[in-house]
């Protein structure tokens, strides 16, 4: 908390605003219990530790991606003040009258609860195995905070607390998101002091006026804008004194003096009489000498002119009168606000003062020192406390050992070969990558000997995963907590590349010849770039096969199998054996197959040439140590459709250190069996051509395959992308495009790859949607798909159950039957399967489920309307006054004797309303309306 009020409004126009680069090579003390409060806020209850996760994340963003040399800062033992005050608080809340409590006595504290020093504890271990320093204060952490900041042991803080001044420190950061691209506060004491004049002191007197966290209510009846006035009436050296005068009672003498109008003055009212003004026009003078010989104020040759609303008489008597009554109004604030500091028992608090002056929060700053973390060590914690997977971790971990290796390079450039992770060697500088406004250098570290287990013959060419300067997009929401940007695996040839991304002028300090080569390049591309633009606008990017190839290759494959003819393991078994071989995947691969799926990032086939485009492809095996076995055993699990349930998905998710979003609407299935179900309704069999939205963790998408349905997904999260991409990537029957179902253009997806001639029965090309949808989306995702009977047969969707009732079975004559039921009859048959509990969904939505089937209509069985258009507009125009008649809601179309008429050819009664006209009415009416 800190100081009381409105404090951080009062300070926040000093804030400067910094990027990341701010930090770079600074040293930070970090107030760790603030960090895992503002854990226990953001994701409660979503994943495993976040205490944890957050702690890694950040603590590797800050030192790798802001380049800061951080410091944690633990809580001591708190001082009895403030577990009194705390106390108060509470009682204060719940209505009790605190006066009668004890008063805590001195050396006895109330310690945070049992749970909150477990997470400390679990943080501190995983800091000090990250080799971070971390230090504990004799009391606040943001006392020692402040105190390492102004003994220059550490450039700034990061602390929300504003009592961080009090204590004297000088820069302090309140907050800071290191996936935003907004900039984080920083506030620096010099700003504070010379924009509001307030030096240490003035803030501790502040805080005493105002509450702080040892007092938590202040003095009844000033707030900060009070307390403001008050304290820079003084100067710093006698706010604290003349506070303890006030406190006595004494009403000290404000500087410069608020002094009292009868001192020696002439009374005011003798005055006036001495000086009269016009009520005319408000100059000096009266009313009757200015009506005989004018004003000589008033610009007016006879009289005077009346005076404007705003007049001010500026005549020294005026002026003289209006400092007269500012000054009295000052003195009887003055006078107020002295009552009420006396009428507070025992202000100022000494305690507190002594306190927040106090210079022995810890003995000494000097031995911090940052190490290098103890990978092995680490890993262990994170699997044990985690669950994460080892190659996961030490993936993860790889941004802050390519920082310190840099850094030691840059510190003894010796030329001396460095490996990082003792197995690469710094390759080149592939690029500059730009991200939230940011840029970097994307480095290529090299694995000297060829891990992939493929001969340079064998392998692709080398995919860009980045573009050269690439602009990459921020994500639509921001990970509460602070997720890393994943580093990145390449295969060029047969040499394996680990890609991660590196300030500038860090890699210039430690490689200065390379950069120097990278940037000449680089310009050198850039005007041969320059000069073949157009060429190079024709060219197409990357190396993704068309949907097109890819579906015609995967049908041509699965009818090459219904031929008995040649073909590949996937395509050549039945449904059965292919189910089985699914959900068994791994288990019968041997241990070279199961090594190469792992590590593998290119595969020599064309036919998987798309897969190439993962942006966060498996670690080599080199990076997971030892643990191919313990790899291989959790890849073979997650193929199985039968775990795919709780632990399975909490797992996979934890695997990537990923929670569920909201604004994804990410409710994973835990259920299998429900899949089955939804995969019968879609009566999906070999061969089909399946669109799945939002695979997820790919439960269902496992499912789909298994069946021998090749599966085109479409998934909005990148990481849910990579995810179903890793777990499928032996595959051929499975494509996923990270894209927003409702902007991906599905027809001209679908209709290049149903341009395939030899699907050109239209029975066969039919493909199906089968889908656990996002609630938030589904409507849309109805009114999308139902018309598009010419490339659909069926939907089959997990929709929220209430949203289901009211599209399939709307009842006439309610408020539930819409537009929405027309367009579902019109282009489809709906059915309602069944209910699926919400019981059924990680983490468990607020509502039920229900499973829709929609048979889609072939165009030319839809309803026979002239226009589909002109009948929609119709319908919407008919339901815009729902309570009213057609008569009067169609006025605009025809008069209401017209649409009388039409609605007596039509067979239905004058005065109906549009909730009690079916579909077929609709279409009746309709057409007589188009036909008059
Ligand atoms: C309800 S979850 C279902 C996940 C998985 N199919 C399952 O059954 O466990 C919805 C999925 O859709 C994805 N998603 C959300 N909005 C999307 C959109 N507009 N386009 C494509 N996918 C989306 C989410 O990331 C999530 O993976």
């Amino acid at each position: 908390m800190g100081v009381g009020g409105n404090f951080w409004d009062l300070l926040r126009p000093y804030a400067r605003q910094q990027g990341c680069d701010y930090l770079r090579d600074k040293r930070v003390a970090v107030d760790l219990s603030f960090w895992i409060v503002q854990h226990e806020t953001a994701v409660k209850g979503l994943v495993l530790k976040p205490h944890l996760r957050l702690t890694f994340f950040r603590t590797i963003n800050l030192f790798s991606k802001f380049g800061a040399y951080p410091v944690f800062v633990v809580d001591g033992t708190p001082s009895p003040l403030k577990s009194q005050a705390r106390i108060s608080r509470f009682f204060r809340s719940s209505g009790i009258d605190t006066s009668s409590l004890p008063a805590i006595k001195e050396g006895v504290s109330v310690e945070r609860n049992k749970q909150f020093c477990e997470w400390v504890r679990e943080c501190v271990e995983l800091l000090e195995l990250l080799g971070i320093p971390v230090v504990k204060a004799r009391g606040e952490a943001e006392a020692l905070c402040a105190q390492l900041n102004r003994e220059g042991y550490v450039d700034a803080c990061i602390t929300p607390d504003s009592d961080a001044f009090l204590y004297g420190a000088k820069c302090v950061i309140k907050g800071i998101k290191p996936n935003s691209r907004e900039p984080f506060e920083c506030y620096h004491m010099s700003d504070i002091e010379a924009g509001l004049g307030l030096k240490r002191k003035h803030l501790i007197a502040m805080s005493l006026l105002v509450g702080n966290d040892y007092d938590s209510g202040g003095v009844l009846g000033i707030g900060v804008e009070k307390a403001l006035r008050i304290v820079r009436v003084f100067s710093e050296d006698e706010i604290l004194d003349r506070l303890q005068d006030m406190g006595k009672g004494l009403k000290p003498a404000v500087s410069g003096g608020v002094k009292s109008v009868d001192d020696g003055e002439e009374s005011h009212s003798e005055m006036k009489k001495r000086f009269p003004h016009c009520s005319r026009c408000g100059h000096p003078g009266n009313k009757r000498n200015h009506f005989k010989s004018s004003c000589e104020h008033c610009s007016c040759d006879s009289g005077c002119t009346k005076k404007a609303l705003e007049f001010r008489c500026e005549c020294s008597f005026c002026i003289k009168d209006r400092d007269l009554k500012e000054q009295k109004k000052t003195e009887n604030w003055w006078i107020k606000v002295c009552d009420k500091i006396a009428l507070w028992p025992e202000f100022p608090n000494r305690k507190i003062i002594e306190l927040y002056l106090s210079d022995t929060f810890t003995e000494d700053g000097s031995s911090m020192s940052w190490g290098t973390p103890v990978t092995e060590m680490l890993v262990d914690f994170m699997v044990f406390k985690l669950h994460w997977d080892p190659s996961y971790v030490r993936k993860m971990l790889l941004p802050m050992m390519s920082t310190i290796y840099l850094r030691e390079r840059a510190r003894h450039n010796t030329g001396e070969p460095l490996l990082l992770y003792d197995q690469y060697e710094f390759h080149s500088v592939k690029c500059i990558k730009t991200r939230y406004g940011h840029e970097s250098f994307v480095i290529r570290w090299r694995k000297p000997i060829s891990t992939s287990g493929f001969t340079r013959g064998e392998a692709e060419q080398s995919i860009d995963i980045w573009e050269e300067e690439e602009r990459v997009e921020d994500e639509e929401c921001v990970d509460p907590l602070d997720g890393l940007n994943e580093p990145q695996v390449e295969d060029d040839n047969g040499d394996c590349f680990l890609l991660t991304d590196e300030c500038i002028g860090l890699v210039q300090s430690a490689f200065p010849d390379e950069t120097e080569k990278f940037m000449q390049e680089k310009k050198l591309r850039e005007s041969k770039k320059k000069n073949a633009s157009e060429e190079a606008a024709t060219t197409p990017m990357g190396v993704q096969r068309s949907i097109k190839d890819f579906y015609r290759s995967t049908k041509a494959a699965a009818t090459q199998s219904k031929d008995g003819g040649e073909s590949s393991s996937a395509t050549s078994s039945s449904p059965a054996e292919k189910k089985r071989q699914a959900t068994s995947s791994g288990s019968s691969s041997s241990l070279s197959n199961v090594v190469d799926m792992m590590s593998v990032v290119v595969t020599s086939s064309p036919i998987n040439n798309w897969r190439c485009l993962s942006p966060t492809p498996p670690l080599p095996s080199c990076l997971n140590g030892d643990n191919s076995q313990s790899r291989r055993r959790s890849w073979k699990v997650s193929c199985a459709k039968s775990t795919d349930d709780y632990h399975a998905t909490l797992k996979s998710l934890n695997s990537r250190g990923r929670f569920p979003r909201k604004s994804l609407g990410q409710h994973y299935m835990l259920n299998s069996d429900i899949n089955e179900q939804l995969a019968s309704a879609a009566n999906v069999k070999e061969g089909d051509f399946v669109v799945e939205i939002g695979p997820g963790t790919g439960s269902l998408t496992n499912l789909l395959l298994s069946l021998g349905a090749t599966v085109l997904a479409i998934e909005k999260d990148p990481h849910m992308v990579a995810l179903v991409q890793e777990r499928f990537a032996d595959s051929d029957n499975f494509k996923v495009l990270q894209e927003d179902f409702l902007k991906c253009h599905i027809r001209s997806h679908m209709l290049s790859a149903l341009e395939t001639p030899s699907l050109s029965n239209p029975e066969l090309a039919l493909a199906k949607v089968v889908s656990n949808l996002p609630f938030n989306i589904s409507t849309d995702v109805v009114k999308l798909l139902l018309p598009m009977g010419d490339i659909f047969s069926q939907v089959v969707l997990l929709l929220q159950d209430e949203a289901a009732l009211r599209l399939v079975e709307p009842a006439l004559r309610t408020s539930e039957y819409r537009p929405i039921n027309l367009l579902v009859n019109f282009y489809s048959e709906p059915e309602y399967n069944f209910r699926v509990p919400r019981e059924n969904f990680f983490p468990q939505p607020k509502v039920d489920a229900a499973v829709v089937t929609f048979r889609l209509k072939h165009p030319r069985d839809y309803p026979d309307v002239s226009s589909t258009k002109s009948f929609f507009s119709l319908v919407h125009s008919a339901f815009n006054g729902k309570r009213k008649m057609l008569r009067k809601s169609l006025q605009h179309i025809s008069p209401p004797s017209e649409i009388e008429k039409a609605l007596g050819v039509a067979g239905l009664p004058v005065t109906s309303r549009p909730e009690e006209l079916t579909l077929d009415d609709f279409v009746k009416l309709h057409n007589v309306i188009a036909r008059e």
